[in-house]
């Protein structure tokens, strides 16, 4: 290949967010070369930190850190990361599918329309996500039974209340981005057990929404690629993976890396990107055909204060009416030298909304923002928003989610099942907190440690 570079190493790994990165750490620890092959121009993926013009910096993709995802706190601690305290002080509230609003305090409503059953299905869920088998899913009793129907199938055979339907809808929502008649009953199962609980997935204070980063929740991503000076390789998309006898041929625009082992880090799909010869084996093509990317917009509003603060409002809110934006949290700078709210908005919702025009969708979420926290909310100084479906080498998130029967039919040979020479990482290999960038830093350190043991290396 004239003109283009020839390069060895031990280990090439595709993708440098949390889990390319934290893969790439652990091999370089035990003396082994690596080059990380990243497409975009940046560290983090999924985790994408950026300072606006108003000189506010905003996590536009993954933002907070829970307690009990471990590794990701003893890296951030390991490289100095600050984290401060998710801001919920004062009166959430909730605007329902009417118009009418209820304002409450506390983790969740204990009352309104639809609480008593929506609490008792939640429930319900908690305690059959007890029986999953986290390292082994298709173990679990009743795997299969589980994974032929939908949520929304699911929910319906427990409750009739239309209120507590739409709460469990929006549940699922801001859990996977996604519909409940689009996600297998078993994932979603799965996935409560391996963030431990309902209440991890969508509480703050002690849950997966308690911290963020005082720099970016990316700040961990550059510190951990500037720990390992010349392996991570930017703007270098990978086209082909060729698999040789002793080892995996990469092909970018730039040239090829040869290496004994791959590992790759890309969520599921946007391995359509790349081509594999030889093609890979049904059970991992099967798995990544039914496993899309949830679909989710993130949008922040940014302002001179946080003046919803002054009347006691959280800026917490949960919205079922017609305006598109589903969540919304304060996401001002710890020090409060302005006010940030943040808008999410899911799964159908932002196919909608993507699709109009700017003014339409920046109406729409200032509209939301106003109900939430007062019509000064229609003026920001600034304004920023991230449509994850249109990013090209994420292709959503906040992860993939299963289809129903994806399980059964191709999870326990395609999910993460290394393929020759090619291991496979990603937070959707996660055993535990699955979808989190802290499930990311373990399935890197898992594919790491896998590649160490098929190459003999003592650990
Ligand atoms: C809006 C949003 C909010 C979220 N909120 C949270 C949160 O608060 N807390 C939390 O823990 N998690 C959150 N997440 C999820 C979290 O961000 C992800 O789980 C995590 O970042 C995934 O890391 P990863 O390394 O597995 O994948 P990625 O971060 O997707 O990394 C894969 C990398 O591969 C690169 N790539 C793709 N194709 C190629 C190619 N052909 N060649 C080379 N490189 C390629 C991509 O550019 C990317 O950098 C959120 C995600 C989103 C989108």
């Amino acid at each position: 290949m004239t003109g283009l570079e020839q390069r060895s190493t031990d280990v090439v790994i595709v993708g440098a967010g949390y889990a390319g990165l934290a893969a790439a750490s652990r091999l370089t620890a035990a003396g082994l070369a690596v080059v990380v092959l990243e497409a975009a121009d940046r560290v983090g993926g999924r985790v994408f930190s950026e300072e606006l013009s108003s000189g506010v910096r905003v996590d536009h993709g993954g933002q907070w850190i829970g307690p009990a995802q471990k590794r990701f706190h003893e890296l951030a601690a390991k490289f100095g990361c600050a984290t401060f305290p998710t801001w919920e002080t004062g009166q959430h509230v909730e605007v329902w599918h009417d118009d009418t609003r209820t304002d409450y305090s506390g983790a969740v409503p204990r009352s309104g329309p639809g609480v008593d059953d929506y609490h008792r299905v939640i429930k319900s869920l908690d305690d059959l996500a007890l029986t999953v088998d986290l390292e082994r899913p298709w173990l679990t009793p009743r795997f299969a039974e589980f994974d032929a129907f939908s949520a929304e199938e699911f929910f319906g055979s427990q409750t009739s209340d239309e209120d507590a339907l739409r709460r469990l809808a929006l549940a699922v929502q801001g859990v996977w981005c996604c519909e409940p008649r689009e996600i297998s009953f078993f994932h979603v199962l799965f996935y409560v057990a391996s963030a431990g609980g309902c209440g991890q997935l969508m509480e703050t204070t002690g849950s997966a929404q308690e911290s963020r980063f005082a720099d970016g929740a990316d700040a961990l991503a550059r510190a951990l690629a500037a720990s390992m000076p010349g392996v991570v390789r930017l703007d270098e998309p990978v086209r082909e993976i060729r698999h040789v006898s002793d080892g995996v041929e990469v092909v970018t625009g730039k040239g090829v890396v040869r290496a004994r082992r791959a590992i790759v880090t890309v969520p599921p799909a946007a391995l359509g990107r790349i081509t594999f010869e030889p093609v890979l084996p049904q059970a991992r093509r099967g798995w990544t055909g039914h496993t899309p990317m949830g679909r989710v917009a993130k949008i922040h509003a940014i302002y001179e204060e946080p003046f919803w603060r002054k009347k006691d409002r959280s800026g917490i809110a949960t919205l079922y009416n017609r305006n598109p934006v589903g969540v919304v949290f304060d996401n001002s700078p710890e020090d409060a030298s302005r006010g940030v709210l943040v808008a999410f908005i899911y799964g159908d919702r932002v196919d909608r909304w993507a699709a109009a025009p700017d003014s339409v969708r920046r109406a729409d979420v200032l509209t939301a923002l106003a109900e939430v926290a007062g019509t000064r909310a229609r003026m920001p100084i600034d304004y920023a928003e991230m449509a994850w479906s249109e990013d090209g080498w994420t292709i959503g998130g906040y992860a993939c989610f299963v289809y129903p029967g994806g399980w059964s039919e191709y999870g326990e040979h395609g999910w993460r099942a290394a393929t020759g020479n090619v291991h496979w990482a990603g937070t959707e290999t996660a055993s535990v907190w699955n979808g989190y960038v802290d499930g990311a830093i373990t399935s890197g350190e898992r594919a790491a440690d896998e590649v160490m043991t098929a190459l003999k290396i003592a650990r």
